[in-house]
């Protein structure tokens, strides 16, 4: 599995905002727009081009377009803080939507929310969420995927844990990972450390 660490100066301070238990909820949704940009962007940088001849006031030249544009997928809800902000900068995507709930005793994710085209062979698939933990939804997500014949797909996580790279490696699934960051460890609650918190609450509210 190819697991991309976006290792740049503003990636990083963007994070540290989403760390910082003072942070609040506005303040984290933006800087959780502000990476989102940045891993999107690295995210697509090998995606193939497609080429047409354009005028400019001056002269003709080449013009460059995503030969494929992805499907996007939030999980909700914290993937829908990186929703719009990967929609702007591929405007021609389309958008799929998986919804979970970790459970906080089993840790395994219960689903609430499925709406995904029905076929997504020959598609790239972005799945966008930001937090990787024991892998269990990124899982359940990649499988909705391959199910519908997607064999391109790329992880898009703020940041990850160990444990949940480990376990997708485990799993054998054709996956690509782009993340913040690498953590150190999930504590006893299957929380990232030192992570951010819950990325569903800092940004919607706990419920
Ligand atoms: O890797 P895992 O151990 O499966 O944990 C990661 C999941 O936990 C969070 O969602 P959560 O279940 O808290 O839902 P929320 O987004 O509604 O807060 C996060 O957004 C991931 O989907
Ligand atoms: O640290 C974690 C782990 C799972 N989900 C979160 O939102 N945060
Ligand atoms: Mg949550």
């Amino acid at each position: 599995m190819d697991v991309h660490v976006v290792d740049h100066p503003l990636a990083k301070a963007r994070l540290s905002t989403m760390r910082d238990a003072r942070t609040d909820s506005a303040a984290f949704r933006a800087a959780l727009h502000e990476l989102t940009v940045m891993l999107v962007y690295e995210a697509t940088r090998d995606m193939p081009v497609r080429i047409e001849r354009i005028h400019t006031p001056v002269a003709r030249t080449d013009g460059y377009a995503l030969a494929s544009p992805p499907l996007l997928v939030p999980v909700l809800r914290a993937g829908l803080g990186m929703a719009d902000q990967a929609h702007k900068l591929i405007p021609d995507a389309q958008m799929g939507f998986v919804g979970l709930a970790r459970d906080e005793e089993t840790l395994k994710p219960t689903p609430y929310l499925e709406s995904l085209p029905e076929s997504l062979a020959e598609r790239p698939v972005m799945v966008l969420d930001p937090m990787l933990a024991t892998g269990g939804s990124m899982e359940y997500t990649i499988r909705l995927l391959i199910d519908r014949g997607a064999t391109d797909v790329t992880a898009i996580c703020a940041l990850a844990a160990p444990e949940g790279i480990e376990h997708l490696e485990k799993t054998g699934l054709p996956l690509r990972v782009v993340t913040a960051s690498i953590d150190e460890r999930l504590n006893d609650s299957g929380f990232i450390v030192p992570g951010l918190g819950d990325a569903g609450d800092r940004q919607y509210g706990a419920v």
